[in-house]
């Protein structure tokens, strides 16, 4: 990835090429999944792999910009979205002078929000208002807690009719692109059918236009989490307490600091 994806650039590509989208929290880790993606998700499943905690309710708006930021200076070439968090889109009103603050106190690109045809009067108030908007439909984690847990989406005959009238009420409110989390595979297919923008699956199956996935998740760091959906690219967990395990034995056998560490 060279040139910076644009709105335009994300729309257009749909049919044409697979959207590449990797979940950052940090500089560091931003610097390092640039080259190989398209758009950089600061996702709010940082208050699970960042902050620790059992789920993303918590995730404030002060950390979503503090940590919007970080990714900003790692990664100058990747088109940048931030997670609106829990509670911060209750209403139009609400979500506008939220998006404003994110705006305005980062470079970011977009943001996004979760929620399909109930949400559509807030995707439009916002995309009114000079903020881009990418959705959020199927498995939202922010209703983990009405919902009774993480349930994958588009089982039933309603639910897929839900999901395609999601699709089009966030297309139809301006919304560029939407992520589509936790649904069965032909229905996503369908969903992704049914619109004229990106529409990146996570849990989701192939026959969407592009994909995402948290990147502590793909890199293996993060060892509690393994649903059915995630590819672990390496054993980031393995190698890290290896290396770790190595400079542990050495500082107690006297193995380092050799004499290229030493002034
Ligand atoms: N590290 C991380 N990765 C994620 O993908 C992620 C987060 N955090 N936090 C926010 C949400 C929460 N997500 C989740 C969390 C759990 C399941 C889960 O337990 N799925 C079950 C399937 C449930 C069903 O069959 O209905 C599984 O076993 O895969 C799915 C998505 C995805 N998001
Ligand atoms: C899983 C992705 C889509 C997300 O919303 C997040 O990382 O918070
Ligand atoms: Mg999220």
């Amino acid at each position: 990835m060279t040139k910076k994806m644009t709105i335009t650039s994300i729309k257009k590509s749909k049919g044409a090429s697979k959207l590449v989208m990797i979940t950052a929290y940090d500089a560091l880790f931003a610097r390092l999944l640039e080259p190989s993606c398209d758009i950089i998700l600061v996702g709010d499943s940082l208050n699970m792999s960042f902050a620790g905690k059992g789920d993303t309710l918590s995730a404030t708006l002060e950390q979503m910009i503090y940590h919007t930021n970080a990714v900003a200076q790692g990664a100058k070439s990747s088109f940048l979205i931030c997670d609106m968090p829990f509670g911060t889109y209750i209403n139009p009103d609400e979500a506008l002078r939220n998006s404003i603050r994110v705006f305005q106190e980062t470079t970011v690109d977009a943001l996004k929000i979760e929620g399909g045809e109930d949400k559509a009067h807030i995707i439009e108030h916002l995309c009114s208002n000079g903020i881009a908007v990418c959705g959020h439909i199927g498995l939202l984690p922010q209703a983990v807690r009405s919902e009774g847990g993480y349930k994958v989406k588009g089982k039933s005959q309603e639910e897929q009719e839900q999901l395609i009238r999601d699709a089009k009420a966030v297309e139809r409110a301006g919304a560029f692109c939407m992520v589509i989390e936790g649904v069965k595979a032909d229905v996503a297919k369908e969903v992704a059918k049914s619109v004229s923008i990106p529409v990146i699956g996570i849990g989701a199956g192939k026959d969407v236009d592009g994909q995402v996935l948290v990147f502590s998740d793909m890199l293996g760091l993060f060892e509690e989490f393994t649903p059915k959906f995630v590819k672990k690219y390496m054993d980031g967990a393995s190698l890290v307490k290896g290396a770790i395990k190595s400079y542990s034995d050495e500082v107690r056998s006297g193995e380092f600091p050799q004499d290229i560490h030493t002034y």
